[in-house]
């Protein structure tokens, strides 16, 4: 049995570990990147989650802009997309792997890691299945998660199920998809293809969509989304999964308890991500996790045993790669910086759900604003006002901020808006910075620009 030594193993290529990688290489450190798939250098975000969706989305906004009459076409415009964003997905993992591979002190290792002991990780290598160990000083832990699959009756058996990642590699658009569950992957693959043309249902079991948002932003995003023709069923307890000759049975409870069912071609199951931390034997080095099978981590994302630190989804922080690069930042300043930076000190973290509009996020909303008992002042605009909105012929949604009446700072901000995804960063910026919220009111910004919409909403305070 081989066993070599560095100065850390990084066991996933995820976007806090590469990050974290190129790094420590730079300062001299030997570093170890073990990925158990060809297919995910560079991690989840590029191969088969952020860069391949959001080129879907763009395909298929354009595809909704021709409006192709017959499925066939529909069909071409789906077909061209698919491999587009193969052929883009494929030029960034090669990136991804040649950045790490060339770097001569990192070893990028194919294979499958598992603890053998706190100090000792075995990998089977992926070309021949032979064992190599490794020993470390620092482990870090960047596994990332997985679709989460419910414990539906035929589920298993159907051969229409797909997830996230088995939807990008259909080939064929579905004409019927049904979508189990109404969160950040529901909304987004049913916008997509419902532009692309699919018809799309969409099956939740709470009472209603986009839980941490005010009603009124819920309810915009709900109109538009149905407006775009996509049907959603609230209440929706799924029960049974059966597959026919053409099309696949989903029976379902509603509110009143009775039982439903509909017919697709597809189904995507999307009900949220499990931890991948199984194979990784993580009892053998006395790793503790929660009762979810996700990493226990402190406020510097170390794990129980000290030199043992876990990034990305795997901890259980927000599942955003932006949150696994800012995890990359937290180990780096322990390990070369003053160590002070932490999840504590993590805050006014922007989101954007990648539907048509994008729907973005910072901060609190009006209704979390009042039950923390702030008394508030709330500006709200609908998303036409702005002239680049006209322009771009993009002006559905809404825009609200929410301040502190007697502070001025702004407490929270929600962009249902195109281009809305850029723009709360500039939201979050000032934040940050602790900015009045006549800064954003009176800053100049370019024009026309859907920035300068931020002038607008704030001057209405
Ligand atoms: C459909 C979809 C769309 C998304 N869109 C966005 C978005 O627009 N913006 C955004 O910020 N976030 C988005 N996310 C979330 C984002 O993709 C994740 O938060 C992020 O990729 C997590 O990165 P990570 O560092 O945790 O690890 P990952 O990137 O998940 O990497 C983990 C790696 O570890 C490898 N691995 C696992 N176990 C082992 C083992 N035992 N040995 C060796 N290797 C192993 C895996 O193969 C994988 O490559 C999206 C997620 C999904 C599912
Ligand atoms: N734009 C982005 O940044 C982006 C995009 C996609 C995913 N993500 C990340 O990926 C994570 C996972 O996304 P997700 O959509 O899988 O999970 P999610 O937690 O966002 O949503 C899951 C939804 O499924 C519902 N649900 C659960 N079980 C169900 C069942 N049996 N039947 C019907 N509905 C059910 C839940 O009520 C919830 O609304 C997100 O939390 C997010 O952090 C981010």
């Amino acid at each position: 049995m081989t066993t070599e030594n560095f100065d850390t193993l990084i066991i996933g290529f995820g976007k806090g570990g590469k990050t974290l990688a190129g790094f420590l290489a730079k300062k001299g450190h030997k570093v170890a990147m073990v990925e158990r798939s060809q297919e995910m250098y560079g991690g989840t975000c590029i191969n088969i989650a952020c860069i391949p969706t959001k080129s879907l989305v763009l395909s298929a906004e354009h595809a909704a802009t021709h409006q192709p009459g017959t499925f066939e076409e529909k069909q071409m415009y789906y077909s061209n997309a698919i491999n587009e964003k193969t052929r883009l997905v494929t030029a960034l993992r090669k990136k991804n792997y040649d950045t790490l591979n060339t770097n001569p002190n990192v070893t990028v290792i194919d294979g499958l890691a598992s603890f053998v002991s706190p100090s000792e990780v075995e990998v089977t290598l992926s070309k021949n299945q032979k064992s190599l160990h490794i020993q470390a000083g620092n482990i870090i832990i960047d596994t990332g998660t997985e679709p989460y699959m419910p414990q539906i009756q035929g589920l298993e058996q159907s051969q229409r199920i797909y997830t996230s990642t088995t939807l990008m590699e259909k080939q064929r658009l579905p004409h019927h998809m049904i979508v189990i569950g109404g969160g950040y992957v529901g909304l987004e693959f049913a916008s997509i293809y419902r532009a692309f043309g699919s018809e799309i249902t969409i099956l939740e079991q709470r009472d209603t969509l986009l839980p941490a948002q005010d009603r009124d932003v819920a309810e915009a995003v709900m109109q538009t989304m149905q407006g775009q023709g996509i049907q959603f069923h609230f209440h929706a307890n799924v029960q049974r999964i059966h597959d026919e000759a053409e099309q696949t049975i989903v029976e379902y409870t509603n509110e009143s308890g009775q039982k439903q069912e509909i017919k697709g071609d597809a189904i995507l199951v999307a009900v949220g991500r499990a931890a991948v931390t199984t194979e990784l034997k993580l009892a053998e080095a006395g790793i503790a996790t929660n009762e979810r099978g996700f990493v226990k981590v402190d406020e510097h994302l170390r794990t129980n045993v000290p030199h043992i630190w876990a990034l990305g989804d795997v901890n259980s922080g927000p599942q955003f790669t932006y949150i696994s690069l800012d995890d990359f930042r937290i180990v780096r300043d322990q390990l070369y910086g003053d160590g002070k930076r932490s999840t504590l000190t993590r805050h006014h973290v922007p989101y954007s759900v990648f539907i048509t509009p994008p729907l973005s996020h910072v901060g609190l909303s009006e209704e979390e604003a009042k039950r923390q008992n702030y008394e508030i002042k709330v500006a709200k605009l609908p998303a036409g006002a702005n002239t680049r909105a006209q322009i771009m012929r993009e002006t559905t949604g809404l825009l609200k901020a929410i301040v502190d009446a007697h502070t001025n700072k702004i407490l929270g901000c929600t962009l249902y808006s195109a281009e809305s995804n850029e723009v709360i960063n500039t939201v979050a910026m000032a934040m940050h910075a602790d900015m009045d919220y006549q800064i954003l009111r009176d800053t100049i910004f370019t024009h026309p620009s859907v920035s300068e919409v931020l002038n607008d909403l704030f001057s209405l305070l």
